[in-house]
C-alpha cells in the first residue's frame, strides 16, 4: 500500500532513472495524448465499477485513475502545488 503523495515521488524517480520495464516510462515515450486517452478510459472503468461492481472493483479502477493522472502530470511537467492551488 501507498499514498497519493508516495506514488508520486515513485514516478518522478522512475521518469528521472527511466529503468528498464518501467511502463511509467514507457507511457511518457508514448507521449500527452496517449497518455491521455488512457485517463479517459480508467474514469468510464471507475465510474462503471461504481455503478455496477461493487466498492472494491470502484476502489481499484479509481487508483489506476489517479496514477494516470499523475503520469499526465509527469508528462506536462505538472508539480502537486501546481494542482494543490486550485483544490
Ligand atoms: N499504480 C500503478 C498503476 N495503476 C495502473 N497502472 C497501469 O495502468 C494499466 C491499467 O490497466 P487496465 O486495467 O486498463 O488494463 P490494460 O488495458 O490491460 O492495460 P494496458 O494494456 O493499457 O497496459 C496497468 O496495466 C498498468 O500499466 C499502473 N502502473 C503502475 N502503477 C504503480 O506505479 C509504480 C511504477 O510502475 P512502473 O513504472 O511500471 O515501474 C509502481 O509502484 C506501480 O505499482
Amino acid at each position: 500500500m501507498k499514498t497519493f503523495e508516495e506514488l508520486w515521488a515513485e514516478l518522478n524517480e522512475k521518469a528521472a532513472s527511466r529503468p528498464e520495464g518501467s511502463g511509467t516510462v514507457r507511457q511518457l515515450d508514448a507521449g500527452v495524448h496517449a497518455i491521455g486517452k488512457k485517463l479517459v478510459e480508467e474514469a468510464a472503468e471507475s465510474w462503471m465499477a461504481a455503478e455496477h461492481e461493487g466498492k472494491e472493483a470502484a476502489a481499484e479502477e479509481i487508483s489506476q485513475l489517479l496514477y494516470h493522472a499523475q503520469v499526465l502530470m509527469l508528462a506536462t511537467g505538472i508539480t502537486l502545488d501546481d494542482v494543490y492551488a486550485h483544490l
